[in-house]
């Protein structure tokens, strides 16, 4: 469900955050989501709908557009869509992490994403205090395998690897550490999407292709 404030989470409690522009959200999204529910141990994982990715040039569709889509693809006991970055005034992930760990002490943030976010992680604002602060839970994707594993914070992060049959144990380690899990793959992009010029239910659901 859609929050329309800032959730509510215990202390102690292990929650995953999918950042994403998510314009618009797909099965892929649904996907990893649910495999890193399973695969990392996590109480809950939040979809941060971002006000706009740092990096990329052009502004994506209205935040309410992609909310409301993100609500549709996502329907889980356990998963919440949010819109905490627009709330917070960041857009960048480093400030975004540093916000919710004063805000909600003793809950323990763990950064989820795709292997193509490895691969250019290096690039985003504060890369290294991310991955210093907070565990970092990457999810395998088609294609992205190599360079998400030759990348430089693969390479940088190499000591503080948690191999893929202990995932279970990154919500409770301490930074840095991350682990990268290979789970089955779904292959589907918001871009393909865009290109595509259109938006289906199918496309939202998990199991058809
Ligand atoms: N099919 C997928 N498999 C694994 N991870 C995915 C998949 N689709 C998206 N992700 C991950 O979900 C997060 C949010 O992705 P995003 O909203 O950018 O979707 P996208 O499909 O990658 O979009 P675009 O094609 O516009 O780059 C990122 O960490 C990304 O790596
Ligand atoms: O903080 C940064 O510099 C930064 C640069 C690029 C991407 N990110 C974050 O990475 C997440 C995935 O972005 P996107 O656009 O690929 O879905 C999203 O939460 C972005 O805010 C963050």
């Amino acid at each position: 469900m859609a929050r329309t404030e800032f959730p509510l989470a215990r202390a102690g409690m292990s929650i995953g955050l999918l950042g994403g522009s998510f314009d618009p959200a797909h099965k892929g999204h649904a996907h990893i989501t649910r495999e890193a529910l399973k695969r990392f141990g996590l109480d809950r994982v939040w979809w941060l709908v971002s006000p706009g990715n740092p990096l990329k040039e052009h502004g994506p569709a209205p935040l309410a557009e992609r909310i409301e889509r993100a609500c549709a693809v996502m329907r889980h006991p356990h998963v919440d869509v949010t819109d905490i970055e627009t709330r917070l005034g960041t857009r960048v992930t480093a400030r975004t992490l540093a916000a919710l760990r004063t805000r909600y002490r003793g809950v323990r943030f763990v950064w989820l994403m795709g292997a193509d976010n490895l691969a250019q992680i290096h690039r985003w604002q504060d890369w290294r205090w991310i991955m210093d602060h907070v565990p970092v839970g990457v999810l395998a994707r088609p294609g992205q395998q190599i360079s998400a594993c030759m990348s430089p914070a693969a390479r940088i992060y190499r000591p503080y690897r948690i191999p893929g049959s202990q995932s279970q144990a990154l919500a409770q380690a301490e930074a840095p550490a991350w682990c990268f899990v290979n789970v089955p793959m779904v292959d589907i992009s918001s871009s393909e999407i865009r290109a595509a010029g259109k938006w289906t239910a199918a496309q939202s659901r998990e199991g058809e292709h």
